[in-house]
């Protein structure tokens, strides 16, 4: 599978009259009330996989949101919306591995499309463990008893050691699916190959996460600018000495990101030249928008979005960068009094030669946007898309390409 040769991919194994365990990620925002699936991004983007593989049965295995949270619900909204996209019913069953389940595979057709309840109802897929320790689980036992292969195509989730992401590639042949290859492909492209310059736009609240790749790729000659916007720009403004206001500081310690105040200094003091951040800011004052310099920051006032003048050197980096990687917004876009920043920068983004996005939030604005063709790639990973991008091997990844030496 291109740079990720260790791992096999559809191209490489014929599936057909296979039995498939289907690893997705539909993982969705859904409405708490009605139930009803408000961004089918995930689905339409594991179209592709779902389609190509017709000539087997496949068994869908999913999760949606974790214990405790509004969210953790059943699959039914899921299975109608799939139905829907695929243009053929799909058949949905209320068990993850009992004899319901195995009893409707065994009954299946060729060409039958089969989801499973979700996942995460069952208590082992919450708990983290390795792939070994996964293997031995009930619930890895028997889902791998129900098919004959297994392919993860849940790029979503590839950052999280739970046992269908790590158990299944160890008892069953696995490779990934179209999504998986693309998502790895392209997130690698970023690494290497990618034309330059390269610039990573760093925005939104995960500040430690942004942090990271931030390091990685300046420590690793990955990236010539790292443009820092959002909360990321407030935290290397403060490390800076600069006042960023009481509100700014209080969200970041809010977030519990004090700590990486000194970190930004550090990368800072060292890649001076590389890092760019906007000096000029919007504010909310007296419940309307202000622009001002940072250096007339009043105490307070919190920082909600770049003001015009300070896009002025944020576009000049982007325009002159063949690769641009976008991950969080530049500012309180919901709001659209301070979405002109984000707005402006996805702009500049999408001109860039190689385009990458990731985020949930940033993937939303460019789709309201109706940019979305205009990228080359939007990840439909959050935390996975920002782990891979600190250089981490994702577990997804390790679980893969173990399998597929072991079941050479
Ligand atoms: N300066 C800011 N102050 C407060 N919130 C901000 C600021 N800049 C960005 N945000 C918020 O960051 C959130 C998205 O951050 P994050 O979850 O990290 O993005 P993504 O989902 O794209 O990874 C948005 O809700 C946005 O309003
Ligand atoms: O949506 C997901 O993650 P994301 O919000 O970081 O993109 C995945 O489905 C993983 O879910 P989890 O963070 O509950 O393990």
């Amino acid at each position: 599978m291109g740079t990720y040769s260790n791992i096999k991919g559809l191209s490489d194994v014929d599936v057909s009259g296979k039995t498939v365990l289907l690893r997705v990620d539909f993982n969705s925002p859904i409405d708490p009330i009605t139930g009803a699936i408000l961004d089918d991004k995930r689905f339409r983007e594991h179209l592709y996989t779902i389609k190509a593989l017709n000539g087997a049965k496949t068994i869908i295995v999913t999760h949606q949101s974790r214990p405790g949270k509004k969210d953790f619900t059943s699959l039914v909204s899921h299975a109608q919306r799939l139905s829907e996209l695929l243009g053929k019913e799909i058949k949905f069953v209320d068990d993850i591995f009992g004899s319901n389940a195995q009893d409707v595979v065994k009954k299946a057709q060729i060409g039958d499309v089969i989801l499973l309840e979700n996942v995460r109802f069952n208590a082992e897929e919450n708990l983290k463990l390795s792939g070994e320790d996964s293997a031995k689980t009930v619930l890895i036992k028997n889902l791998a008893r129900m098919g004959d292969i297994f392919i993860n195509d849940a790029f979503g989730t590839a950052h999280r050691s739970q046992p269908t992401i790590v158990g299944l590639p160890e008892v069953l042949p696995a490779i990934a699916g179209l999504l998986m290859e693309r998502e790895v492909e392209n997130l690698s492209k970023v690494f290497t190959g990618a034309p330059r310059p390269v610039t990573f736009i760093l925005g939104g609240t995960k500040v430690d996460d942004s942090i990271d790749v931030a390091r990685h790729v300046l420590m690793n000659g990955i990236a010539d600018y790292v443009l820092a916007v959002g909360v990321v720009a407030n935290i290397f403004l403060a490390a800076r000495d600069f006042s960023i206001g009481k509100p700014s500081m209080d969200l970041i310690e809010q977030l519990g990101y004090t700590g990486q105040i000194d970190i930004a200094r550090d990368i800072y003091s060292r890649f001076k030249e590389k890092i760019v951040m906007p000096e000029d800011v919007a504010i909310r004052k007296d419940g309307k928008r202000v622009e001002v310099a940072i250096q007339d920051m009043p105490d307070d006032c919190p920082i909600l979005d770049i003001s015009a003048a300070g896009l002025i050197p944020c576009l000049e980096i982007i325009k002159k960068s063949h690769t641009v990687v976008l991950n969080g917004p530049a500012g309180l876009f919901e709001e659209e009094e301070f979405s002109q920043g984000t707005i402006e920068i996805i702009k500049a983004a999408s001109e860039a030669e190689f385009s990458v996005v990731g985020g949930g939030h940033t993937a939303a604005a460019i789709e309201k946007m109706g940019y979305d063709s205009r990228f080359t790639h939007i990840s439909t990973g959050g935390g996975a898309c920002i782990e891979f991008l600190t250089g981490k091997k994702l577990p997804a990844i390790a679980a893969l390409e173990k399998s597929s030496q072991r079941f050479a």
